[in-house]
């Protein structure tokens, strides 16, 4: 394993679950041809006979400050392969996804789907010391000085994408392969993708702007190493700009953080995780990572007590407690049932709380929200995610000496519903016409529709509000 000088901070989804488990994974498969233009789900081989990993290249520097490579590591990369049990790779409403491609039976235990072995992932860690995977940069290659002139707190995102720009050009590496099956720039959501024009259809100033400032960033670090003077080892790595902005949209969409213990040190790492990558986001995912530590595999399983059917999707939930703003951000896509969004109210107005929240039959503590849907007589459909973020981000009141008055509280609600069409109004379009441009729209820009979707969902969530209140308002006489 080589290490470098080197500190790094990031943050990115984290779906890591420290907790030991037992599993017997049956005999399975690995899976590996095809690319994502063909149709159906991605086949399946019985192993992969396409790692090779190279070993560093002898350097000057004495031996003594080089630490020895462990031949076993370079062993197992030889053997390992990726086992997928259960699942398929298809391609869906979101892109490629990952789906049940047989019943799953609830059971006690969380058990596995996916193991993938650490030396195909590309890993960089966020402490000292440096640490990668797989080791496949020859040590004094000019990439190094690029990765190590970044700021280790906040480019996690431009180290990772030099690594992956890298590893495309290193023959034989798996990731050439794997390229295959990553979005290329029409097919990728990312707003690092999207025309001045398209961060417009946002509908959203700062989240514009954010976005602005971040591709500016990505197109000066751009020019400060690519330019003329560039060894062309370095060149021949991203001879655009546009290279290098979709490698770093697949850095930010793909990378998933996770705690992994390598030998006595425990490190925060933020990796490119092959085939778990293709997992897709749900705010009530039914798999999470864990990180094996006695063979460093990363395991992707089902959480303990889920029934899955034929043809479901597979998912994880990239990020706890996130507005939509950022999901935007690092991928390209939001919800309009997001139970973390937030919006601003700047009245006086508050609601009673728990009675807010034994209206729609809400439980737990504000951080673990949930629909309690056993107090609700034949289920409720309305609480969905966008309730249980009104719950959150709704101005309320909470007295334990003092009931609510219903007729304040119809009154408070009435004005909260008026700041919520206020600020629907402020919006150029509405919910409507941002569906009818929706749905007229053939052969879209994917950041473009990812824009026209986050304005819609915006709106979506007031009008939800607006709703909610309106059932508040009645509901609150019993
Ligand atoms: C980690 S990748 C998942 C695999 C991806 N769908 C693909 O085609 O390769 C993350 C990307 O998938 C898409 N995605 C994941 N979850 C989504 C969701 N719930 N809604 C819309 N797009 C989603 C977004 O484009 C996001 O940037």
């Amino acid at each position: 394993m080589a290490s470098l000088p080197l500190q790094q901070h990031s943050h990115p989804f984290s779906n890591y679950k420290g907790s030991s488990h037992g599993c017997s994974p049956r005999p399975g498969y690995a899976f590996l041809s095809n690319n994502r233009n063909n149709v159906g789900p991605i086949r399946v081989s019985t192993d992969i006979p396409l790692l090779r990993l190279l070993r560093p290249r002898p350097v000057e520097e004495s031996p003594s400050e080089l630490e020895p490579a462990d031949p076993d590591f370079y062993r197992i990369g030889y053997v390992r392969s990726v086992r997928a049990y259960g699942v398929e790779f298809m391609e869906g409403p979101d892109g490629f996804g990952v789906y049940a491609s047989k019943d799953v039976e609830p059971l006690r235990r969380a058990r596995v789907i996916m193991e993938i072995p650490l030396e195909l992932m590309l890993t960089i860690s966020q402490k000292l010391p440096w640490m990668f995977f797989p080791d496949i940069i020859p040590l004094g290659h000019p990439i190094f000085d690029i990765i190590n002139s970044t700021n280790p707190e906040t480019d996690w995102d431009l180290r990772l994408a030099c690594l992956l720009l890298f590893a495309f050009d290193r023959e034989g590496n798996f990731w050439q392969l794997y390229g295959d099956f990553l979005p290329s720039a029409d097919e990728c959501t990312s707003l690092l993708l999207a025309t001045e024009e398209n961060l417009l259809e946002l509908q959203d100033q700062d989240l514009a702007s954010t976005m602005k400032a971040q591709k500016q960033r990505a197109i000066e670090f751009w020019e400060k190493n690519w330019h003329s003077a560039a060894p062309l080892k370095i060149k021949r790595l991203a001879r655009d700009p546009e290279r290098f902005i979709w490698a770093l949209s697949i850095a930010q969409s793909r990378c998933i953080n996770l705690k992994m213990r390598v030998g006595a040190l425990i490190q925060d790492a933020n990796m490119l995780i092959p085939y778990a990558d293709m997992l897709n986001h749900s705010f009530q995912p039914n798999c999470f990572l864990h990180w094996r530590f006695k063979d460093r595999m990363l395991e992707v399983m089902i959480n303990a007590g889920q029934r899955i059917k034929k043809g479901e999707e597979m998912t994880l939930n990239y990020l706890k407690g996130e507005k939509n703003n950022m999901f935007m951000q690092l991928y390209g896509f939001s919800s309009s049932v997001n139970p973390w969004d937030v919006i601003q109210f700047s009245g006086n107005a508050q609601v009673h709380l728990e009675s807010f929240l034994s209206v729609f039959n809400i439980s737990g503590l504000p951080e673990e929200y949930y629909h309690n849907s056993r107090l609700s007589d034949g289920g409720d459909s309305f609480v969905d995610g966008a309730v249980i973020a009104a719950a959150r981000t709704l101005p309320t009141w909470s007295d334990g000496d003092m009931p609510p008055v219903p007729s304040h509280e119809r009154k408070a609600a009435k004005q909260l519903q008026e700041e919520c069409q206020q600020m629907l109004a402020e919006f150029p379009t509405n919910s409507q016409q941002d569906q009818q441009i929706l749905d007229s729209m053939l052969d879209v820009r994917k950041p473009l529709e990812a824009a026209i979707k986050y304005r819609l969902h915006r709106k979506l969530f007031l009008k939800k509000i607006i709703k909610a209140l309106d059932i508040y308002g009645t509901r609150i006489l019993f």
